[in-house]
């Protein structure tokens, strides 16, 4: 098992943010999580990588308790692309893959310095070895987000956490993103808020309403339309992508709101 939560909560303060989760991401799978905007997606995640210690419950990485766990034995087992994780300096490709490799050096070595061989393998990997020297800035936003996960790559951790990774990205880039970590064959742990690419992409899915996990399984089974019109509050019908034959899902506007956050009221 390469991550196992048990009865995890979060508080941040005294507010309840999530609250009694259990979720398990096993070898090579690629496990969806999937909620509306608040519903603590991104704080259930960073549990994981120790940005957030629960109040409750248990997180265990590769079998150990994180909390037993230095940063630097976190970040050698689960590597992390967050939302928005463009650096505020305009780095080079090369040196944002080659800061992946950070966990695994001693104190003032380089990663470059000592070979490059997994930054070149990322990079690669990501089909970027030719913008190596390019500055972030100077990318599309699809080449970016690929090399952000040419330096999760890099840092060669078992585990992959993937905070909206197609934010910001047209469906061509997205679909080309999604694909790549699927080929990657990793364990993988995706937030996703469209439930369509959740449905093709992950084996699994896990949907967060409120702070609580509600519904975890097969795409199809857990993304029914009862679930989705309760927790996202839109009507949603279940049809058959004309082209692959796998589950298409097409949503119409709901008249009321849903509620979304543990502890919050009756509107969004
Ligand atoms: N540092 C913080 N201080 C106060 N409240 C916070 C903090 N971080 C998160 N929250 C609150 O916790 C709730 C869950 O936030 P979180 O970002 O985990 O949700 P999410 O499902 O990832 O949302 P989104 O889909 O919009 O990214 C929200 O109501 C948010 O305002």
């Amino acid at each position: 098992m390469k991550v196992e939560l048990s009865g995890v909560s979060v508080r941040i303060g005294s507010t309840p943010i999530v609250a009694d989760c259990d979720l398990t991401v096993k070898d090579g799978e690629r496990v969806g999580l999937v909620g509306p905007n608040g519903s603590g997606k991104t704080s259930l995640l960073r549990t994981i990588y120790r940005a957030l210690d629960p109040f409750a419950g248990r997180v265990a990485l590769s079998g150990d308790d994180v909390t037993t766990l230095g940063q630097r034995e976190v970040a050698r087992r689960a590597a992390l692309v967050a939302q928005d994780s463009t650096p505020d300096f305009d780095f080079t490709v090369e040196e944002i893959v080659a800061m992946g490799r950070g966990p695994w050096l001693r104190t003032f070595e380089s990663a470059t310095g000592r070979g490059d061989a997994p930054i070149t393998a990322a990079l690669e990997r990501v089909r970027l070895a030719d913008h190596r020297r390019r500055r972030l800035s100077t990318l599309s936003g699809g080449e970016r987000q690929r090399a952000l996960v040419a330096r999760a790559l890099a840092q060669e951790s078992p585990l992959l956490l993937l905070d909206e990774p197609t934010n910001h990205l047209d469906v061509y880039a997205a679909l080309e993103l999604l694909e790549l970590v699927r080929d990657l064959g990793r364990a993988t742990l995706c937030v996703l808020h469209d439930l369509n690419l959740a449905a093709t992409y992950c084996d699994r899915i896990y949907v967060l309403h409120r702070g609580r996990i509600v519904a975890d399984g097969p795409p199809a089974e857990v993304l029914n339309p009862e679930l989705v019109e309760t927790v996202f509050g839109v009507a949603c019908t279940h049809l058959t992508h004309p082209a692959t034959g796998g589950l298409l899902l097409a949503f119409s506007p709901r008249q009321t709101a849903p509620v979304t956050a543990l502890g919050e009221g009756t509107k969004r």
